[in-house]
């Protein structure tokens, strides 16, 4: 068998433009579902939402064959916790509140076998299908996708060095965590919030490496940030498509 290439990281590593989802709902129904709606990259979420590693598992095989690709976020930046999805075939990963490059640094080695970093060794999970890529343990890094999360005015403030840490494939600015930490909670698209991502996707970018957002409900606010630099950009969240739909819906005939 051969060692499955990873879209999403070759046309990141292209600057080409990937429009992403949410999937917070911890559902392989669900993320087959979203996977056909023409999406170019699915995040499914185990730090804010339900979801553990085996439904991720189950999800990851609910998208095989579809373009979409899955990027896993992990509840933390931690080696095992990051091993465990390795194994199961995970190959890009979004690691969240990366405060500077030491811990970009620890994430990377995270995803790496020695000499290049601490990932423990399986003869037969199924990233290696099983034992039957031959070549999984010399080539599997060409095909491994690491974004971390700067989501704090501190991280912001270290984005170069960040983005200068090899191995990190692409930085996304968490708004609902950046907010938070500049005492706007709950304000994501407050118009401090929005200059200070727009100045961090610029700050990516001219560092050489690639930046990436999320924006709910705001296709102006999500072109902008494009223009700004963000080439991986998620625009939607699953369970806030979900209840806002759903309540429309209600309202249509309940009033
Ligand atoms: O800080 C953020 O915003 C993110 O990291 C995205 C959210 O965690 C995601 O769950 C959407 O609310």
């Amino acid at each position: 068998m051969q060692l499955p290439e990873n879209p999403f990281k070759r046309a990141l590593h292209a600057g080409t433009q990937q429009i992403g989802l949410w999937c917070a709902v911890p559902s392989n129904y669900v993320s087959e579902i979203l996977a056909g709606a023409g999406f170019d990259w699915l995040v499914l979420d185990t730090e804010h939402a339900p979801n553990e590693l085996p439904n991720v598992f189950n999800q990851l095989q609910s998208m095989v064959g579809y373009g979409t690709q899955p990027v896993v976020r992990v509840p933390w930046n931690d080696a095992v916790t990051l091993k465990r999805f390795l194994d199961i075939g995970t190959q890009s990963f979004l690691i969240p509140m990366v405060q500077d490059a030491e811990e970009a640094r620890a994430a990377v080695a995270a995803t790496r076998y020695p000499p290049d970093g601490i990932r423990g060794y399986a003869v037969a999970s199924r990233a290696t299908r099983f034992g039957r890529i031959g070549d999984y343990f010399t080539r599997y890094a060409d095909e491994m996708c690491v974004l971390v999360q700067v989501e704090t005015m501190e991280a912001l403030e270290k984005v170069e060095e960040i983005a200068a840490v090899p191995g990190v494939d692409g930085i996304f600015i968490g708004p609902g965590d950046l907010s938070a930490s500049m005492g706007l909670l709950h304000q994501p698209t407050h118009p401090r919030v929005v200059e200070a991502i727009e100045d961090g996707l610029r700050r990516i970018t001219a560092a050489g490496n690639r930046g990436g957002v999320l924006v709910v409900g705001d296709e102006a606010l999500a072109r902008r940030y494009m223009a700004a630099g963000s080439v991986f950009t998620a625009v939607g969240v699953d369970a806030a498509l979900f209840a806002r739909s759903s309540e429309a819906l209600a309202k249509q005939y309940k009033g």
